[in-house]
């Protein structure tokens, strides 16, 4: 059996409902990812989250809420600790996020993390820019240095940069340590709008290149509504995806690509059609409120 494991935060989330008041639900880059993995893979692909959480009410239900979705928890649990919290903001559709998440326990998740729990040949460990920003610096160096060696053991690195300038300590510091991750990753999930701002690239061409370049086998570089692009050492493609009509709230509209993308992978499809499905089910998240949206 296949397995994804999500490595980073997960946190607790309001998300506007749009009559003034918030619903709570549980949510993270990564564990999207994971979320939406589980819902559309079968049986044969276990989809696991590593993180670290508190022993409060809070974490608890963070897990019970994991367990019912079906994704395995791998927690090392933090007397005293909690989890996170952020909150979307919605104009025209398009979000923002603030958030608590200082003092989370998911910051010390690579403290103690000798090797990645139960993954063999062929499974996937994903991390993003945002699992990289909430480490210390030497959470960061371990993370990369535990990812280095399950490469060695056949495990595929998946990466996200997720560029989030307000949880880095500078823009150096951000660029350092996601082409650090580049480096030791097999499938670089980078958005261009997102690298633009912070690399500089032209265009989605230019920010393939750059992960091509660190050495990542396969890039898959996401645009909104323009085309996505494909490179690997030996090839370029572009998929165009569907025009959306209804966008309610952008919040995960990547990370449901990224839980498409891997599991249509896994599942043995050329990239192009792993990237179409992606494309296909970011439609649908952005069409309603919130990062989990049933699909
Ligand atoms: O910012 C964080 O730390 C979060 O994890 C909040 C969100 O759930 C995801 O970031 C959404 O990600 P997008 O797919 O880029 O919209």
């Amino acid at each position: 059996m296949t397995r994804i494991l999500g490595i980073g935060e997960c946190m607790i989330e309001m998300a506007p409902t749009g009559e003034g008041t918030f619903a709570m639900g549980f949510a993270g880059d990564t564990f999207n990812t994971c979320w939406y993995a589980r819902r559309l893979a079968g049986p044969e692909l276990r989809v696991g989250y590593l993180t670290a959480v508190g022993d409060d009410d809070p974490s608890r239900r963070m897990e019970e809420f994991m367990r019912d979705a079906g994704v395995e928890p791998e927690f090392t649990v933090r007397p005293g600790g909690s989890v996170g919290l952020y909150m979307i903001s919605l104009k025209d559709g398009e979000r923002s996020f603030s958030y608590w998440r200082s003092t989370s326990a998911a910051r010390t998740l690579a403290d103690d993390l000798e090797v990645l729990p139960d993954m063999t040949d062929g499974d996937v460990a994903l991390v993003s820019g945002i699992t990289l920003a909430i480490l210390p610096e030497a959470g960061r160096t371990r993370l990369l240095e535990v990812l280095h060696d399950a490469r060695k053991r056949g495990v595929r690195v998946a990466f996200d940069p997720n560029i989030r300038p307000k949880l880095w300590e500078s823009t150096e510091t951000m660029r350092r340590w996601v082409m650090a991750a580049a480096r030791v990753c097999d499938i670089a999930l980078p958005s261009h709008e997102d690298e633009a701002t912070h690399f500089g690239d032209a265009d989605a061409s230019a920010t393939a290149d750059r992960y091509a370049g660190a050495g990542a086998g396969l890039v898959v570089v996401k645009d909104g509504a323009d085309p996505v692009v494909i490179r690997t050492p030996d090839s370029r493609e572009t998929i165009t995806p569907a025009r959306v009509t209804e966008v309610v709230d952008t919040t995960a509209a990547g990370d449901a690509f990224n839980g498409a993308f891997l599991v249509a992978l896994l599942e043995g499809a050329e990239a192009a059609q792993a990237a179409k499905a992606g494309c296909a089910l970011s439609a649908r998240v952005i069409a309603a409120r919130g990062a989990l949206v049933p699909v």
